[in-house]
C-alpha cells in the first residue's frame, strides 16, 4: 500500500527503517500530530499514494459500518484517534482544536463539512489511554462501547507480538460482550516517518499474526 510505498522511498531516500523497536516515550516524544496530518492526509496531488491510502480506509470503513448491524449501538470508541477524523472524522490538541473549531485547526476537506459539524456535536470526550495497560482508559470511567476502532495504532504502540496480543485484550475490557472491534493496519510496514522529524517504528512480528487472523475471519 501507499505506507509501503513510502516506507521504500524512505529506505532508499531518506532514514533508513530503525533497527530496534522505538519505545513508548520516543513516540511520545517524536510524534508530531500537525506533521502527521500534513504528510499523510493532506490529499494533495504530490502525495497521491497517501489520499490513495487514505481514501481506501474510508472506503472499507464505510462498508463496515454500513453493513454490520454489530457496529451499530450508541457508544463508539476510537483507540489511539491520533489528530486524524476521517475514521471518525483526534491527538488531543489537534482534535480538541478540531472540535472547537478553532482558528489553526487542520482543514480537512470542504466537502465533508455537514458531516464535520455532525461529529463535532457527537463527540463525548477525548481521552489519554495506553493500549499496553491492562486498564487502558486509566482512573476514567466509560459505559463498555457498543464498538471499537482502532486506526493504524497497535502496530506503531506493540513492539512485540505478545505485547500486540496483550494490547487487543486490553482494549477489548472496553468493549461490550460480543460487539465488534474494527481494525485499520498497515500489513508490512516496519516504520513510517514524517517530515523534518525521526521515523517511528512498527512491530514487524505483528503482520504474520494479522495476516492469519484475516485469514482466519475469511475462512469463516
Ligand atoms: C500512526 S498514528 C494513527 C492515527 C490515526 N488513528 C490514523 O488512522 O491516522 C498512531 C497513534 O497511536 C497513538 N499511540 C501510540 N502509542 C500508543 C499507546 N501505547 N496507547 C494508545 N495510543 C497510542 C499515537 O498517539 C498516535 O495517535
Amino acid at each position: 500500500g501507499a505506507r509501503e510505498e513510502r516506507g521504500a522511498e524512505l529506505a532508499l531516500g531518506r532514514m533508513e527503517a530503525p533497527a530496534i523497536f522505538m519505545e513508548a516515550e520516543f513516540y511520545q516524544r517524536n510524534f508530531d500530530p500537525r506533521e502527521y496530518l500534513k504528510e499523510f492526509y493532506s490529499m494533495s496531488t504530490s502525495r497521491e499514494g497517501a489520499s490513495a491510502f487514505m481514501m481506501l480506509n474510508l472506503g472499507n470503513l464505510r462498508k463496515i459500518f454500513s453493513l454490520s448491524e454489530h457496529s451499530r449501538g450508541d457508544i463508539l470508541i476510537d483507540v489511539g484517534c491520533g489528530p486524524t477524523t476521517y475514521q471518525l472524522l483526534s491527538n488531543h490538541r489537534e482534535m480538541k482544536k478540531w472540535l472547537k473549531n478553532e482558528a489553526g485547526a487542520f482543514h480537512w476537506e470542504p466537502k465533508w463539512a455537514k458531516k464535520q459539524e455532525k461529529l463535532r456535536k457527537t463527540v463525548k470526550q477525548v481521552l489519554k489511554c495506553d493500549v499496553t495497560k491492562a486498564n487502558p482508559r486509566g482512573p476514567v470511567s466509560l459505559p463498555p462501547a457498543d464498538c471499537i476502532v482502532s486506526t493504524l495504532c497497535l502496530e506503531g504502540a506493540c513492539k512485540d507480538l505478545a505485547t500486540f496480543r496483550s494490547a487487543l485484550r486490553n482494549i477489548s475490557t472496553l468493549l461490550k460482550p460480543g460487539r465488534h472491534l474494527v481494525m485499520v493496519t498497515a500489513l508490512g510496514d516496519t516504520c513510517y516517518t514524517q517530515q523534518n522529524s525521526n521515523s517511528i517504528s512498527e512491530a514487524p512480528e505483528v503482520v504474520p499474526f494479522l495476516s492469519l487472523c484475516i485469514f482466519q475471519a475469511w475462512a469463516g
